[in-house]
């Protein structure tokens, strides 16, 4: 295995960063972080009530300090990020310095119905896709996210319709054989 400090999980939301995330933590015998449980620890609310709040510009400011402490950390950590790391340059930068960068790439239509099926437990969409046409706009932001993963990305992982375990196995192979 390389030299890296980290390893981070990006990519669109659900994915299954958080999941796979603490899986893939539990079999290297690594801390598990989600950048999003930080940014609540900090700011005292959560990704989703900073964006209700203040929009991406407030949520991006205390995602910025969230990476810059994971960043920082000593100990080696499996850290998953949240599904608009894309949009913020300067925390993709941050983590991005001594970590290796895991884009987990799910299609479009997997995405929108284990997003429909949160929305359906939750009783709303996040804020981001609230709208009269929710899955045309999800559709842009994927379109366009996709291009920024790929530039960010050390690896890309392809993980079609795969169980997070198998998604695990995938990355595992990936890093031993390095
Ligand atoms: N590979 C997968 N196959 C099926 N469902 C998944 C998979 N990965 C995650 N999920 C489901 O999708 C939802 C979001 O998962 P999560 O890990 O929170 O994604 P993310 O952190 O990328 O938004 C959860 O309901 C989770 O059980
Ligand atoms: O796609 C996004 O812009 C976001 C995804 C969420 O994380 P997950 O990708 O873990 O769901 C969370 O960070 C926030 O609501 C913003
Ligand atoms: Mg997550």
């Amino acid at each position: 295995m390389k030299d890296y400090a980290h390893i981070v999980l990006m990519g669109m939301k659900h994915t299954g960063k958080s999941t796979v995330g603490a899986l893939l933590a539990e079999k290297l015998g690594r801390s598990f972080r989600d950048a999003d449980t930080v940014i609540a620890e900090l700011a005292g609310l959560s990704p989703r009530a900073l964006y209700d709040q203040g929009g991406a510009d407030l949520m991006q400011k205390w995602e910025t300090e969230a990476c810059r402490e994971l960043a920082k950390t000593a100990e080696a950590l499996v850290i998953a990020t949240g599904g608009g790391l894309s949009d913020n340059a300067d925390a993709a930068e941050i983590l991005s310095g001594r970590s290796l960068m895991i884009w987990l790439d799910t299609p479009f239509h997997l995405l929108f119905s284990r997003i429909a099926a949160s929305a359906e437990r939750d009783g709303r969409l996040p804020k981001f896709l609230e709208g009269p046409n929710p899955e045309l706009l999800f559709q842009e932001l994927f379109s366009r996210r996709s291009g920024i993963y790929a530039t960010m990305a050390d690896v890309v992982i392809h993980t079609g319709a795969r169980m997070p375990p198998e998604i695990v196995n995938e990355i595992m192979d990936y890093i031993s054989n390095e």
